[in-house]
């Protein structure tokens, strides 16, 4: 066997997250002990191309069988491709991509296998971070709170303030730095929102043949169809106590309240969807927070960041503005969770996943020799 990390000390992590929204996989070095954020390393990205993401779209919502284990080829070459030219570093943490997620059914599906890329790259990989989890009763998802806790006090932030990542779906975390540890009472509280750019980008993929609708061009020029937005709102999702998670497809039919309208107000109306779901996330959270820091690529839409400034009582900006780095700070998330894996610390608890205890998930596999 080779060698495990050090027990204690801070150590160069390299972590991996091909997200909800299939743009692609990043990748970002972070140093840390599995507590406090040390620095911040360098990063990369490798877009997938159209054939490679039909192919991991045709296994969104299947448990096994060929076209799930397509996906995994696809995505394994993906890492491969992106991390074997990256440095050499001490372990890293990959997330793979979901493809399925129900955790009180079937359970959480990430393809891709840690175990061939811990041979491949020749160090420790930490992988499939949610089953343990799920598997204990939580929800598996989301898993970067405890790393945003780490964020908001490595940023010196001293009030409570709310990370909002806007990938494929949208997630939320509340986070007080003024308490020490991430499964301390009142240290957090995480959810998903609803869905984000996934149906958006859905939409005009289908209608238009484009990835995404870049900078809200389209959705500015539409109006929002209240009727189909207040239908939306009424589903029982948002009513609901975290903590929740959603599957990227779970709210697939709300297409079906927008294919009647144009394309710009399809658009603006699929947008305003998902800003709405974040406005009804609000209420949740155990106090306002100071400001909402936006994550993800959702904070490259000024047409959603205005929606979101407008329907939210507090400042909404881009997580830029305390200094991170908003297009990778899921991949850092993972590199953080390795480092706490393999040294026993929990990666989420009952207020970020809703798991009884305090659970550190994931598999790590050495490399042999
Ligand atoms: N300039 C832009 N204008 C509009 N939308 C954008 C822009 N840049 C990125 N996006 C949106 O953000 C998406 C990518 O977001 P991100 O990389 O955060 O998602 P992800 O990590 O795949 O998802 P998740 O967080 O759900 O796992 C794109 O697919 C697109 O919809
Ligand atoms: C099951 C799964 O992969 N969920 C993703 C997805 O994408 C955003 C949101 O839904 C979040 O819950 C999660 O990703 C982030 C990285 C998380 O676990 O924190």
């Amino acid at each position: 066997m080779s060698r495990a990390i050090s027990k204690d000390g801070p150590v160069r992590a390299l972590g991996a997250m091909s997200g909800t929204s299939l743009d692609g996989v990043d990748a970002a070095v972070l140093v840390t002990d599995g507590h406090d954020i040390v620095e911040f390393g360098p990063t990369a990205y490798r877009s997938y191309t159209a054939d490679e993401r039909s192919t991991i779209a045709a296994g969104f919502g299947q448990w096994q069988g060929a076209a799930v284990q397509a996906a995994a080829e696809v995505v394994e070459r993906a890492h491969v491709a992106l991390l074997d030219p990256m440095e050499r570093v001490d372990i890293v943490g990959f997330h793979g991509q979901t493809l399925s997620h129900a955790p009180r059914v079937q359970g959480t599906l990430q393809v891709g296998d840690g175990a061939a890329l811990a041979q491949r790259l020749g160090c420790p990989v930490v992988w499939d971070f949610r089953s343990a989890d799920v598997e204990l009763g939580g929800e598996g998802a989301p898993l970067a709170p405890f790393f945003h806790h780490a964020c908001a006090r490595f940023a010196g932030l001293t009030e409570p303030v709310a990370f909002l990542n806007l990938g494929g779906v949208g997630n939320l975390t509340w986070v007080d730095p003024s308490v020490a540890r991430p499964q301390d009472a009142g240290a957090l509280l995480a959810f998903d929102t609803g869905p984000a750019n996934a149906p958006i980008n859905d939409l005009v993929q289908s209608r238009l043949g484009m990835a995404f609708d870049e900078g809200g061009k389209l959705a500015a020029k539409g109006t929002v169809e209240q009727g189909a937005l207040e239908l939306f709102l009424a589903e029982p999702y948002f009513a609901r106590i975290p903590p929740k998670s959603l599957d990227r497809n779970d709210f697939a039919e709300m297409v079906a309240l927008v294919v009647e309208l144009t394309d710009a107000d399809a658009a603006a109306t699929l947008t305003a969807m998902c800003a709405a779901g974040v406005a009804e996330a609000m209420q949740h959270c155990p106090s306002l927070p100071s400001r909402v820091l936006v994550t993800g690529g959702g904070r490259n839409n000024p047409v959603l960041m205005q929606m979101l400034a407008v329907s939210l009582d507090c400042p909404v900006m881009a997580i830029e503005e305390i200094g991170l780095d908003g297009d990778m700070l899921e991949a850092q998330a993972f590199a953080y969770l390795a480092v706490r894996v393999a040294r026993g610390l929990a990666t989420s608890c009952a207020t970020t996943t809703g798991v009884r205890a305090a659970v550190g998930g994931g598999t790590v596999s050495l490399p042999d020799g």
